[in-house]
């Protein structure tokens, strides 16, 4: 059961020391924002590349963003351990995940809540992660939607079939009173923003999550 905590929710002005916060998480969530696939901006290759050079943890870079099939492998260059694009701006997802791959990268594939999942499943060989989002990409703090759990039980249930090591991400509205349902329907990497860079204690937030996550383990 691993943690990312997003670093969306983070002080933009200290970027390293908000990383250094959560060095007892499996991962640094980072959501990269183009202003036209989401009504929202916020980062991009530049600040990934030096995000990179000093976090204590590898990055795990969520691609909001238009014609990933171009831009996509660029971010596992600049130093993203794992890169999801969105399977509704993608023209080719096989391709784009194979390139990922090429590049030394997880490929990771995300879900927006009105997409369903089925006619993306034979996608999976040629993916490490499903990402299904628990709110609409585009900002921090959202409410969770409970009414994508039966998308993930369905996600881990194809990937049970297949076999392998492929993860089941959710992001968006993750907290302490929501992650057990996750759990339950067999997510095994949670993104965090708010509930962790909310808390006093990022650190002993992660550690939370974690216990609760592990506790209600899937199966
Ligand atoms: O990708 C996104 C939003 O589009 C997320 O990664 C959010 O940043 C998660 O923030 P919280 O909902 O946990 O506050
Ligand atoms: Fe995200």
């Amino acid at each position: 059961m691993q943690i990312s905590p997003s670093i969306l929710s983070a002080d933009f002005a200290n970027l390293e020391r908000e990383l250094r916060r959560i060095s007892n998480a499996d991962w640094a969530h980072v959501d990269v924002m183009d202003g036209h696939f989401v009504p929202n901006l916020t980062l991009g290759l530049p600040v990934v590349e030096a995000l990179a050079k000093v976090s204590p943890i590898p990055l795990d870079c969520h691609l909001m963003i238009d014609d990933p099939d171009r831009w996509a492998p660029q971010y596992a260059e600049a130093g993203g351990s794992s890169v999801t694009f969105h399977i509704e701006a993608a023209g080719d997802p096989r391709r784009v995940a194979r390139d990922l791959r090429a590049a030394g990268a997880r490929a990771g594939m995300a879900i927006k809540p009105g997409t369903a999942f089925a006619p993306y499943a034979d996608l999976l060989p040629d993916l490490d992660m499903v990402l299904v989002m628990t709110v609409e990409p585009g900002f921090g703090g959202q409410s969770f939607m409970a009414d994508q759990m039966p998308k993930v039980r369905e996600v881990r249930e194809a990937v049970r079939r297949h076999g392998g090591d492929i993860w089941v991400q959710v992001d968006g509205g993750v907290s302490a009173d929501t992650i057990e349902q996750c759990a339950e329907a067999g997510a095994d990497v949670f993104v965090a923003g708010s509930a962790v860079y909310g808390a006093q204690d990022a650190a002993a937030a992660v550690e939370e999550l974690r216990a609760l996550a592990t506790a209600h383990r899937h199966g």
